[in-house]
């Protein structure tokens, strides 16, 4: 039986009038890497706060690690949890190495040896004696995660942590994700833009649209539903809908104006081609292909605004 690390019942946030997070029910189980997923203020800051303690928790519970919320004992629980949320908070005349004393002296870890392991371990050795303010902004994420790290936590919460790094700072970091999880079994919860490396470095993912947790899914499962995709160019998407549904072509979505996906790359694209051109609807593409994460989440949420999901 897996263990739980993280769940939150019923979570709602509002500032003011404005309800940001609504019943968020969502659950993390230890060694799991969570990859949130949300537009632009959809709330995934803002559930991250809640959780870390950042921000009060005023509906529904929280519960990490075994530590309720609303219980002393959460604080402990935090202890034992490493963040980035936003940008990584250093002293920026202080170098890499006095950072992260800081950090260790106010979490009871200081210890040289500890330090330079981390620093070793972020691979930002060669910058040990650097002040924050000489970083590049990959370097500056780096070091924040070496302070996310210094008490070798059990759990890892990174907001956008690799915001602004070049291909080869993403690898590294998603290379230091792969080795804390396999090596230490840390539990993560991540969020990022950059769907296609959330794809590659998570095992599961939770879903946001405007404050509600609309999916939570596995990764296998998320690959099983994106197996098949056919991606049809038409010009008139209303003319080839009808088409598909008279033909029983099916499960597909219209996607914008010009763009349709039937759900199944097992079918025969001549065949669907033909029956589209014999209708009369001019079809300017028609290709087979793996969905992606990408493609996975816009249809969701356009699945979801269809339902009209809204927070308030
Ligand atoms: N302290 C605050 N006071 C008022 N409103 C806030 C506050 N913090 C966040 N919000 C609002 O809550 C909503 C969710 O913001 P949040 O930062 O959680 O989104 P996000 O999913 O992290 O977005 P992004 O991807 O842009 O970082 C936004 O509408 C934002 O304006």
């Amino acid at each position: 039986m897996p263990t739980t690390a993280l769940q939150l019942s019923d979570v709602t946030k509002k500032f003011g009038r404005q309800t940001v997070l609504s019943n968020i029910n969502m659950t993390i189980q230890q060694g799991d890497i969570y990859g949130l997923i949300g537009e632009n203020g959809a709330g995934k800051s803002t559930l991250m706060r809640l959780i870390t303690g950042l921000s009060p928790l005023r509906s529904g519970q929280i519960m990490l690690l075994g530590a309720s919320r609303n219980q002393a004992g959460y604080n402990q629980a935090l202890q034992r949890i490493g963040t980035i949320i936003e940008s990584p908070a250093l002293y920026p005349h202080l170098t890499v190495y006095q950072n992260l004393m800081v950090s260790a002296k106010q979490k009871g870890v200081a210890n040289r040896q500890d330090v330079l392991a981390t620093i070793q371990f972020v691979g930002l050795t060669e910058k040990t004696k650097t002040k924050a303010n000489r970083l590049s902004l990959g370097q500056r994420q780096r070091l924040g995660l070496a302070i996310a790290l210094l008490a070798q936590p059990d759990f890892l919460i990174l907001d956008e942590p690799i915001n602004g790094l070049d291909p080869m700072g993403i690898i590294e970091i998603r290379d230091l994700l792969h080795r804390l999880n396999t090596e230490q079994q840390t539990t993560i919860l991540i969020s990022s833009h950059i769907l296609t490396e959330l794809y590659q470095v998570c095992t599961r993912f939770g879903f946001i649209h405007r404050g509600r947790l609309i999916q939570e899914i596995t990764k296998p499962a998320l690959d099983a539903a994106n197996q098949s995709g056919i991606i049809l160019h038409v010009a008139d998407v209303n003319a080839a809908s009808e088409v598909l549904d008279a033909q029983h072509i099916k499960p597909f979505n219209v996607m914008n104006n010009h763009q349709i996906i039937i759900y199944n790359n097992t079918l025969d694209t001549g065949e669907i081609n033909y029956q589209l051109n014999h209708a009369g609807v001019r079809v300017d593409d028609i290709q087979t292909q793996s969905g992606s994460l990408e493609t996975y989440f816009t249809t969701l949420l356009q699945k979801d605004d269809q339902k009209g999901g809204a927070a308030s």
